[in-house]
């Protein structure tokens, strides 16, 4: 926390102010806290993901609750800029890697959020999962895997070979495997699977009725919101398509499920208790405390998840009521760090 000038913090009283109220109180006030100071949080966004996060509703209620937002100028050293007491960012690039790494070793004070070391897990999508695949969640309300997947950079007229070897089954999800490229497709037949384009990781198909779930997390909050999602594939739908299809950008375009008509067997939400170990082992497990998690309830089944993907600082600005959580989160923060509780800032071990 640095000193702040035009302070707005809740229930901070100003000293002068309580000593004219009487000798006995200000006695008492000259050993209370700190005078008044500001949450400076320093941010490193794209300027699309600056305005679909940095929201008025986000900024009026941080400023409120005595938190500023200050964007970082990204060609200049992090020391020169600040004093930050966080470092929110997503940006990529080996430069920007650097610099932030550089900046958490002679600033060990800021929580830098998150990680890039830890970040990196989850920006190939041949890593990205791996954790929640090696997860043993089978008596916590529910169970839940990864589809069965693999990574390919080969040839791709040797993809149907590999693909038979590994035992997927059709159709599959063909994924670029770069996390932030979200040109998927949709391969029917073995001749279409030599149409793509490697590196990419193909993912079986699970039918999950047409809806998706949605999990943030926000440190140790979580929220849910249903969205529609691609239909499911029956024998006709495999015996009557051939070729690549083609769905480009499809989770961002697709439309919030939580006010729709839905069957409930394809709408109730996982249950919470399943949510909140899943959470706290990818928490703990990645070293992260901004993502999401893409869940799927495989349809006629009430309690087989899949989780399909995850993303790192997602479009929180789409999460109902995000500004109160983030807000809460951020000032979570300064006071586990008051604490000296443990904190994640570090990858190794
Ligand atoms: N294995 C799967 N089985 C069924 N549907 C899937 C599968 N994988 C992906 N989908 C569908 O494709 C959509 C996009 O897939 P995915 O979430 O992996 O892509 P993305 O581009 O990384 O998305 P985001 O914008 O969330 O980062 C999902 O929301 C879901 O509708
Ligand atoms: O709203 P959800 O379903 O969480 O999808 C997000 C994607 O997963 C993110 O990759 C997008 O963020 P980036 O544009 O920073 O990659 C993110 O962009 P946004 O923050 O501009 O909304 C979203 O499109
Ligand atoms: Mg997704
Ligand atoms: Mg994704």
């Amino acid at each position: 926390m640095v000193s702040g000038g035009g302070m707005s913090g809740e229930g901070v009283g100003e000293p002068e102010v309580v000593a004219a109220a009487g000798a006995a109180v200000a006695v008492e006030e000259a050993v209370a806290p700190a005078p008044a100071r500001e949450l400076v949080v320093g941010y490193a966004l794209t300027s699309k993901k600056a305005k679909s996060f940095l929201q008025p509703k986000l900024r009026g209620l941080a400023r409120k609750k005595g938190i500023l937002f200050v964007a970082i100028d990204q060609k200049r050293p992090l020391s020169d800029q600040g004093p930050f007491d966080i470092v929110l960012h997503k940006l990529t690039g080996r430069e920007w890697r650097k610099l932030l790494e550089d900046y958490r070793e002679t600033h060990p004070e800021v929580t830098v959020l998150d990680p890039p070391c830890a970040i990196e897990h989850l920006l190939n999508r041949q890593s990205m999962l791996q954790e929640v695949s090696e997860l043993d969640l089978s008596d916590c309300h529910g169970r839940v895997g990864v589809p069965k997947q693999l990574f390919v950079n080969t040839d791709p007229s040797s993809i149907p070979a590999a693909v038979m070897r590994a035992g997927l089954s059709l159709p599959l999800v063909a994924k670029p495997l770069v996390a932030k490229s979200h040109e998927l497709s949709l391969a029917y037949d073995p001749i279409s699977l030599t149409k793509l384009e490697p590196p990419l990781v193909l993912q079986e198909f699970v039918n999950h009725g047409g809806v998706l779930f949605k999990v943030y997390i926000v440190g140790d909050a979580i929220r849910v919101v249903r969205r529609f999602s691609l239909p499911n594939v029956d024998e006709g739908d495999l015996s009557n398509n051939a070729g690549v299809f083609r769905f480009p950008r499809v989770s961002c375009a697709s439309a919030s499920a939580d006010d729709a008509d839905l069957d409930p067997h394809v709408a109730e939400l996982p249950p919470r208790p399943l949510l909140e170990i899943l959470a706290k082992e990818l928490r703990r497990r990645l070293g992260l405390r901004l993502f999401n998690i893409d869940m799927i309830r495989e349809h006629g089944t009430r309690d087989r998840f899949y989780v399909i993907d995850m993303n790192y600082f997602p479009g929180y600005g789409k999460m109902p009521g995000y500004e109160h959580v983030f807000t809460d989160f951020l000032l979570g923060l300064v006071k586990k760090e008051y604490r000296r509780r443990p904190s994640y800032s570090s990858c190794e071990g």
